[in-house]
């Protein structure tokens, strides 16, 4: 944990680890090819990936002024531009994903036919990641930056899979973004026990219909940077076009810069809110393995519990008998429907990801 951790049992965790890092030249052997400084990268918010093209919005946006800042720049009448850019080989390894911000050099009119180049990632604030299995410790990210995750989910028709509900959940404790249900098709069934399930853990609920007040979400969605997951069918392109009332346009843009097709799509895509703010409509989620989530990062999102846990032996899972919450719960200190929320969210894990 950090220094600037504070009081707080939230640990906030540094996602940069694998920064770009200038690496000096070796000894004293001067280098013959200096990098240019890049002082005229131009700062840019990346909303689509496919195939190694980026495509990247330039143009006084989120990238100066956060996730909000697409109402100044509207109120100034300026209209972000679409580049398509490619990755400069100094950025080594490092995956850039939807959300990402990033500095561009090179042609960045977004003319027709030209590459920009992307020569810098900043710092993410958090970064979704699920792996391929919960056995399976190598991470793939998904989406950057996100402060949000919205987990769709329908009342009925396709039902609830309150097993993946779990799942994400876990997810978005571990990288330390704030979860969202938003229960859709309610003219089919009542919510009552999904939100009995859910209230132990405290995780805020919206129930939406087709062709309702949509209000709710978007006070819930403005001015943030939201990531939206669903399986198919539950209705998440429903909610999308009633909150971005051009999303097929924007999406169908992207893709004529990346070149696919809005259903054969892989990958998520950033849509900017009329109001402020993004949201990330990612495919159809069918499985999320959780090999890499790290216990105390799930924890942490609890605290009355996460501070319980400092009488656990060393690598408890805190499902077992050994766990000294039990006790901790039993003296009061935390409510014991929580703590069984917390422990069905860590089984959750156990099984194949794609369960419900
Ligand atoms: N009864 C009812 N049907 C709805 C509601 N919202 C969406 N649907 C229907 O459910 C079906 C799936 O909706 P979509 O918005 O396409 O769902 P999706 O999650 O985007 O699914 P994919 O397109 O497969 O990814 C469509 O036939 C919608 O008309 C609702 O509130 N009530
Ligand atoms: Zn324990």
């Amino acid at each position: 944990m950090g220094p600037d951790a504070g009081g707080s049992p939230l640990r906030k965790r540094e996602y940069d680890e694998d920064d770009v890092r200038v690496r000096p030249g070796k000894g004293s052997r001067p280098r013959t090819r200096r990098r240019p400084a890049h002082e005229d990268a131009v700062p840019a918010f990346v909303v689509a990936v496919d195939r190694g093209r980026y495509t990247c919005l330039v143009g006084g946006d989120i990238t100066e002024t956060g996730v909000d800042g697409g109402r100044d720049r509207k109120r100034r009448g300026e209209a972000p531009r679409p580049v398509t850019a490619m990755r400069a080989r100094e950025l080594g390894r490092k995956g850039i994903v939807v959300g990402d911000l990033v500095s561009l050099v090179g042609d960045t009119s977004g003319r027709p036919d030209t590459l920009a180049r992307i020569v810098r990632l900043e710092p993410r604030t958090s970064m979704l990641r699920r792996s391929a299995d919960d056995t399976d410790e190598l991470e793939r990210p998904i989406v950057a930056n996100a402060d949000q995750l919205v987990i769709v989910t329908a009342l009925a028709d396709p039902p609830p899979r309150p097993r993946m509900i779990d799942r994400l959940l876990v997810a978005a404790f571990d990288a330390d973004i704030e979860p969202l249900l938003c229960l859709t098709k309610a003219d089919l069934a009542a919510p009552d026990d999904l939100v009995a399930r859910y209230e132990p853990l405290g995780v805020p609920y919206l129930v939406v219909r087709k062709g309702g007040d949509l209000d709710l979400v978007r006070e819930r969605l403005e001015h943030r940077l939201s990531v939206l997951v669903g399986h198919s069918g539950v209705g998440k392109s429903t909610l999308v076009n009633g909150l971005v009332p051009d999303a097929g346009r924007a999406v169908s843009h992207v893709n004529a810069v990346t070149g696919r097709g809005r259903h054969t799509s892989s990958s998520a895509v950033a849509l900017e809110l009329p109001g402020g703010g993004w949201i990330i409509d990612t495919p159809g989620v069918r499985s999320f393995g959780l090999g890499h989530v790290v216990i105390d990062n799930v924890l942490a999102a609890f605290p009355a519990l996460a501070e319980g846990t400092v009488h656990c032996p060393k690598g408890c899972t805190h499902r077992g008998e050994e766990c000294s919450l039990d006790a901790w719960v039993a003296e009061g200190h935390a409510d014991p429907m929580s703590l069984a929320s917390l422990r069905r969210l860590l089984a959750s894990r156990d099984g194949a990801p794609d369960d419900d």
